[in-house]
């Protein structure tokens, strides 16, 4: 599979959504993986253990950037589904009309809506397809077949816009003006290079993402992929669910280690304000749509096989209508990716950064009809490059606060950049 954004402009859809007839039926004795069924062309992906649901073709799709970006992207998803017919025989989440989507960490970064001809679903012991087509071209649903990626060969890794020295340097910098009282958290990240031999299969990596990090989301929008463990929020039958995770510590193989090191995360000073920056922006941008909110007051170690996260699941009841989108829309930049005050982390990941993060570390995921859906921080993840398909960029980012030591930072980014270097064989 191949990422195929050059057509973006060609097949972005602008002016009125289309009517689009809607079917998801149940079908019986299909034991392949979910991802199995990718063509190799233009498919997208959310897994979790083995749940979600994985699309290919274009049905409708909307690019969106600017300040109106998640408002245009609600009204356009508003429309399409009211105009929609959909006959959903299943009746689970993800099954009738979803869309996948994924947008940029900022409005200039462009985002987009996908919604593909053909899904496929699971949720437990239920499989599902639904299609999609135009009013006027109804079709019958595929027949499942079982695709094999071509492995990825010979991937040489070279430095993004910095060098870890340089990396290093700006976050010596970071860590200065956090002391001076100029802001106090920031978030910044840095990106790795993967240059193949030949073109790669992007169903390569994403089939040993969902392998190595069954716990995490899997996912494949437009040429992003990565296996992320950060759930910015899920909204389900009213349920408002987000896991919030900032703090880390490397693990290093060795179980008994790794045990301490999870109990001397869970009592690190530096860790847990890092950590309750971000439980706090969450809460915060969460509680107008909430009646009722818990907001753990301890962290819980999240072990992950290359890391160990602080980790805190928020849940609410949702008190509005808003969607899962919408509810992105308010927590996106959570200060686990952006910083505390907000407007200051970006302004200065904005200033001494130096790179374009795209959509890493923006929303990604997928909502349905009822705008019940789930919407993650895309991390652990890489971006194929559209003119060159042996590369890809990889990214991964540290949360910066007074105490932070450089060095381990860049430590801390080359774990979390493991996932994907390892799912590219290297
Ligand atoms: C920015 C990343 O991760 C974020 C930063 C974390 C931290 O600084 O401890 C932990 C999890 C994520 O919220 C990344 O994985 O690239």
């Amino acid at each position: 599979m191949s990422a195929s954004p050059g057509s973006r402009a060609a097949l972005a859809t602008r002016g009125p959504a289309p009517q689009l007839v809607v079917r998801s039926q149940a079908v019986d004795g299909v034991s392949a993986q979910l991802l199995d069924h990718l063509p190799d062309e233009g498919g997208l992906a959310w897994v979790r253990r083995g749940d979600g649901h994985v699309g290919w073709g274009v049905a409708a799709r909307l690019d969106v950037a600017g300040s109106n970006r998640f408002q245009e992207a609600m009204t356009w998803w508003q429309e399409l589904t009211s105009a929609a017919v959909i006959r959903d025989e299943v009746g689970v989440p993800g099954s009738g009309l979803v869309c996948f989507g994924s947008f940029g960490f900022t409005d200039q970064d462009p985002g987009e809506l996908v919604v593909p001809d053909v899904i496929v679903g699971r949720r437990g012991d239920t499989t599902w397809v639904t299609t999609v087509s135009p009013a006027s071209s109804l079709g019958a649903p595929p027949e499942l077949v079982v695709h094999e990626p071509s492995p990825v060969y010979d991937v040489a890794f070279a430095d993004g816009a910095r060098t870890g020295t340089d990396w290093s340097s700006i976050v010596a910098d970071a860590v200065r003006r956090i002391t001076a009282g100029e802001l106090e958290k920031v978030v910044l990240a840095r990106d790795l290079i993967a240059i193949a031999e030949q073109p790669i299969d992007l169903r390569w990596p994403l089939h040993r993402l969902a392998t190595a990090y069954p716990n995490c989301w899997t996912f494949s929008v437009d040429g992003l992929i990565g296996a992320t463990p950060e759930l910015l929020v899920r909204r389900e039958k009213g349920l408002i669910t987000s896991r919030v995770l900032a703090g880390t510590i490397r693990r290093t193989g060795d179980d008994e280690h790794d045990l301490a090191l999870a109990a001397s995360l869970a009592r690190s000073s530096k860790d847990l304000e890092e950590h309750e920056f971000a439980v706090r922006s969450v809460a915060e941008a969460l509680e107008p749509h909430c009646t009722s909110m818990n907001v753990p007051e301890t962290p819980f170690v999240l072990h992950l096989p290359n890391v160990m996260h602080l980790a805190t699941d928020v849940a609410g009841v949702a008190n509005n209508g808003a969607s899962a989108l919408g509810l992105a829309a308010a927590l996106h930049p959570s200060a686990a990716v952006c910083g505390t005050p907000t407007p200051v982390a970006r302004d200065l990941i904005g200033e001494i950064e130096g790179m374009q993060r795209g959509r890493f570390s923006g929303p990604v995921g997928w909502m349905d009809a009822s705008g019940d859906g789930e919407w993650c921080i895309a991390l652990r993840c890489g971006q194929a490059d559209p003119d060159e398909p042996r590369r890809m960029r990889l990214f991964a980012g540290a949360g910066i606060v007074a105490g932070s030591d450089p060095d381990a930072e860049l430590a801390e980014t080359n774990a979390k950049l493991v996932p994907m270097r390892d799912a590219l064989g290297d």
